[in-house]
């Protein structure tokens, strides 16, 4: 039987080996790479399997700030870096690495568990559930309609190009405005600007992007975007394609002049918006928004919810009304029968155990109502929802949606 325990400095070159393994990566890092992954160590927060001697699964979780709807942020304990060697799967390691996990972070007092599914079918029965989607556009530059004369916003703002210390510079900053207006945003740490603008590699095969960023006319940072090009030609014709890695911006006008920006780039014919939000302004912004071709669409974060009442209590409501939810926590961690006040400026919830419930949910589903992404409705219509109440499910969805989309524009 394999031995599951926290995860010392002793073991971090064999916990790599055998994180690397389960990514079928390369399981030799380099001196280098790992005194880079070193930076990401957290005394207490690796999780690793051990048989013989030799690791033989990883798990990681990290502390992350969860934007509700509403603007309010929530602690939440980020999971990563899952994964268990081909000769030990199919038996019970990663529910035994997840049972530890989420157990620890409920007692540090963390509102929701988040991850990023590798594959649809793993966490859904650890109470995870789908909360934000992801939608990826290619637009075809010849036929979006854009002046081709245009260099520049019309109204005063400017681009500049900058350099990735610049991006460690000013991004912190964009970004802290920039998340306070979307739900689903994760924070970003230090350690993810330097990992993000090549200070910190991780990977041997790191290149440089092209950083810009948008400045209104009171020269006020409103938008940033990075991106590389491939280096496509179609015999002596460029043809090539500008790849978005991030973008993001606090303002239409800024979002709406970086698009053009990376459109009117000479040689550029086509551009991979990269992951955006489902209800993305992209192609609104081309006079032509057919050009815009949706070329990727999947669920995006997952949440956990691990404190109903915090959770329910951390968002706005687009409504004002009252629902008795009983939860269903199979993992018995955050289950119970609760009574929610919702309004627009926010909302109280507490224990109801004799009252009769209106919903009946799973905590699954209560994780991806609760961004607002998905419609109660339509879980409710897929049996995944009970209605204990007629009506209650419409209720729901009117409290439960958010007026943009829940969006997470990284990876973790
Ligand atoms: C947040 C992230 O890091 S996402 C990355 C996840 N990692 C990967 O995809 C790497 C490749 N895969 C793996 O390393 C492993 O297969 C893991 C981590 C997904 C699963 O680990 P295991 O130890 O095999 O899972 P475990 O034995 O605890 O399985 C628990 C249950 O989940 C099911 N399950 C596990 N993985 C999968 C899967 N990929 N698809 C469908 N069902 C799965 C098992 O069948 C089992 O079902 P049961 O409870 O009905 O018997």
């Amino acid at each position: 039987m394999s031995d599951v325990r926290i995860v010392t400095e002793a073991d971090f070159e064999d916990w790599h080996r055998a994180l690397a393994t389960g990514f079928l990566e390369p399981p030799v890092l380099t001196p280098e790479q790992l005194d880079a992954r070193r930076t990401q160590f957290v005394p207490g927060r690796l999780l690793g399997a051990f048989d013989g001697g030799r690791c033989v699964a990883t798990f990681r979780s990290f502390a992350q700030e969860l934007t509700a709807v509403g603007g309010g942020l929530v602690p939440a304990d980020a999971i990563s870096n899952v994964t268990v060697s081909p000769t030990h799967r199919r038996r019970g390691l990663l529910t035994r690495m997840m049972r530890q996990d989420l157990a620890a972070a409920k007692e540090r007092g963390d509102v929701v568990a988040t991850l990023i599914a590798a594959e649809y079918p793993i966490y859904g029965r650890y109470g995870f559930g789908p909360a934000t989607w992801s939608t990826q556009w290619t637009v075809e530059v010849p036929r979006a309609g854009l002046d081709p004369r245009w260099s520049g916003p019309e109204d005063g703002g400017r681009i500049d190009l900058v350099d990735g210390e610049d991006v460690r510079e000013l991004g912190p900053e964009l970004f802290e405005r920039f998340r306070r207006a979307r739900p689903g945003v994760v924070s970003r740490g230090e350690l993810w600007w330097r990992m993000n603008t090549g200070a910190v590699r991780f990977r041997a095969d790191w290149t440089e992007p092209f950083y810009a960023v948008h400045r209104a006319a009171d020269g006020e940072v409103q938008g940033l975007v990075a991106y590389r090009s491939d280096d496509t030609w179609n015999g002596k014709q460029p043809d090539q394609t500008a790849g978005v890695r991030k973008l993001i911006a606090t303002t239409p006008a800024a979002e709406r002049a970086l698009w053009h920006y990376l459109c009117s780039i000479d040689w550029i014919t086509k551009v991979d918006s990269g992951f955006r939000a489902p209800d993305d302004l992209l192609p609104y912004y081309l006079p032509d928004p057919r050009a815009a071709r949706i070329t990727g669409h999947a669920d995006w974060l997952w949440v956990r919810i691990l404190d109903v009442v915090r959770a329910l209590e951390a968002r706005t409501y687009d409504a004002v009304g009252t629902l008795v939810l009983d939860v269903v926590d199979e993992g018995g961690l955050a289950g119970g029968r609760f009574r929610l006040e919702a309004s627009p400026e926010g909302a109280s919830c507490v224990p109801a155990d004799v009252e009769s419930p209106d919903l009946t949910l799973a905590v699954g589903e209560l994780g991806s109502i609760w961004l607002g992404g998905e419609s109660p409705l339509r879980l409710a219509t897929l049996g995944r929802i009970r209605e204990e109440r007629e009506g209650a499910a419409r209720q729901a969805d009117a409290l439960f949606r958010s007026s943009g989309q829940p969006w997470c524009p990284d990876i973790f």
